[in-house]
């Protein structure tokens, strides 16, 4: 049956989270028809958000308009994987059909071809030994049978592939980068999203990235490297909950050369007199190299000694770990570098991102492929990493404050994505609600390109969900919930 359905923000209800069925009650929403209707949703889910000043938010507060096949029901089955019970539980509590992990081996496999490759298709395919089938609503991706190995390919060593899901590729695409952009990946590693990015600015704009994990930033590191992109880009190992340097060309003009006695009294006050402390307003950033001297070496510890110490003066925890020829560090005195950090807040609505994609960190629970794999890794290591009581309970507020961070850091008129593979409305529709009650010049907005996507979409005021229409064509190695804000 199609459903058309066209709502006021005022009367919306809480909706099913793989339809667009209203529920009167919480209760209901909970029953376990609903979510045996949806037991099969091997689905991909988006939020789509948009922000805006509160005077035109008013005026332009999306309406619902959903057309959406209702769900026929699906009997309940026992997935073929032995999960913990814990999973098991969680999955319920989340109205998760526990049988959609049995798809994973069966789910095709994708790859993003590196921008002009495509003469080279041919080989490409013979190297793979199977056939590539062009994805129409996403260019430059192409699936292939579940069987095909990938990393150990030519084409994917010698850099004419990568390997990177179809929803990932939606939520770059989502972003619509235009030439020039100034982008921000705030969780960025290891860095599929943030090769798609830098291909998509090819040689215009500036790549900025962070992630707070160092060893997945040195793998997004090495991509960028072996793919050839980069020269634009900088990569931050830092907290992406307060990080706040903004794209360097809109760096506001430094009144001083030098940095002030404060800030050199601060450091010995805060740490001690060190015998590099002279070198604070003398170190400029030479081109980055990946080898060393031991000179080189020497200055580079100076310099980080130098970025910690100037860091903590500005409150906050981050390091430079990677910067291209041309994304404006060249030359640059650390301290102006570091500088840019401190700005004004309200600086970022002028010279902020004019695009931000919040890839948060989750559970994990939509990358079907991935959980399937704990088969061969072992359950109990599936339960401890997922299961961290911890990292369970602060999930969703670390999600919402990195989401709330990058809204900051986003230019008037800017837009910001947010994606998870999370499944769960919990990661996803009430991040961006919360979000949105918080940030009141934040607005959901369509995403254009979206309508050519072989998925179903609701929006509403306050969220929108994205349904796969062709799972079996789409289902993925990660399921990604994206949000868009536009401040205007
Ligand atoms: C879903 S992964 C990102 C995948 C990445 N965008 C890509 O396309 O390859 C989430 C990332 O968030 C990072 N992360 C977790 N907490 C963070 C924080 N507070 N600040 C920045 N990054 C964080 C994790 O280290 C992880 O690499």
């Amino acid at each position: 049956m199609h459903l058309g359905l066209r709502l006021s923000s005022k009367q919306l209800r809480p909706g099913c989270i793989y339809c667009s069925r209203r529920f009167n009650t919480p209760s209901e929403s909970r029953s376990s028809s609903v979510k045996s209707d949806h037991r099969t949703a091997t689905s991909w889910r988006r939020l789509c958000l948009s922000s805006q000043h509160i005077a035109t938010a008013a005026a332009t507060t999306p309406k619902v308009v959903t057309t959406m096949e209702e769900d026929a029901d699906v009997d309940t089955k026992n997935s073929k994987f032995p999960f913990p019970q814990v999973f098991l539980d969680w999955l319920s509590q989340n109205g998760l059909d526990q049988a959609i992990y049995d798809a994973a081996n069966d789910l095709p496999r994708y790859i993003r071809l590196k921008p002009g490759r495509e003469e080279e298709i041919l080989g490409i395919e013979d190297d793979l030994g199977a056939k590539l089938s062009k994805l129409s609503w996403l260019p430059g991706f192409y699936s292939l049978p579940p069987e095909v190995q990938i990393a150990g390919s030519k084409s994917y060593q010698e850099g004419k592939i990568y390997g990177m899901d179809a929803a990932s590729g939606a939520a770059v695409a989502a972003l619509d980068i235009s030439p020039g952009d100034d982008v921000l990946d705030l969780c960025a590693a290891p860095g599929a999203k943030l090769c798609m990015l830098a291909d998509l600015l090819k040689d215009s704009g500036t790549l900025t990235a962070t992630d707070i994990s160092q060893h997945r930033l040195a793998a997004s590191r090495t991509m960028l490297i072996k793919y050839g992109l980069g020269t634009r880009c900088r990569l931050f190992l830092a907290d992406g909950t307060t990080f706040s340097f903004l794209p360097l060309r809109h760096r506001p003009k430094l009144v001083e050369e030098k940095p002030t006695a404060g800030i050199v009294e601060d450091m010995t006050k805060r740490h001690g007199k060190h015998k590099d402390a002279v070198y604070v307003d003398s170190l400029v950033y030479g081109e980055w190299k990946g080898t060393k001297t031991a000179r080189e070496k020497k200055a580079a510890k100076r310099l980080k000694y130098m970025e910690d110490a100037l860091d903590r003066v500005g409150g906050r925890e981050s390091e430079l770990m990677f910067y291209g020829k041309d994304s404006g560090i060249v030359g640059m005195k650390v301290v102006d570098v570091f500088r840019s950090s401190w700005s004004r807040e309200d600086e970022a609505a002028v010279n902020g991102y004019d695009k931000v994609l919040v890839d948060a960190e989750c559970t994990h629970d939509g990358s079907i492929k991935h959980i399937s794999k704990y088969e061969q890794w072992g359950w109990d290591t599936f339960e401890r990493r997922f299961f961290n009581a911890d990292r369970m309970t602060s999930i969703t507020s670390l999600q919402l404050q990195l989401l709330r961070n990058g809204f900051r850091l986003l230019k008037v008129g800017g837009t910001l994505i947010y994606s998870t593979c999370s499944l769960t409305v919990a990661q996803n529709e009430d991040v961006v609600r919360n979000f949105l009650r918080i940030e009141r010049d934040a607005e959901l907005r369509e995403i254009e390109d979206a309508k050519n996507w072989p998925c179903r979409i609701a929006y509403d005021s306050d969220s929108c969900n994205f349904r796969s229409a062709f799972p079996e064509k789409l289902t993925s190695v990660e399921v990604d919930i994206i949000g868009r804000r536009i401040r205007v």
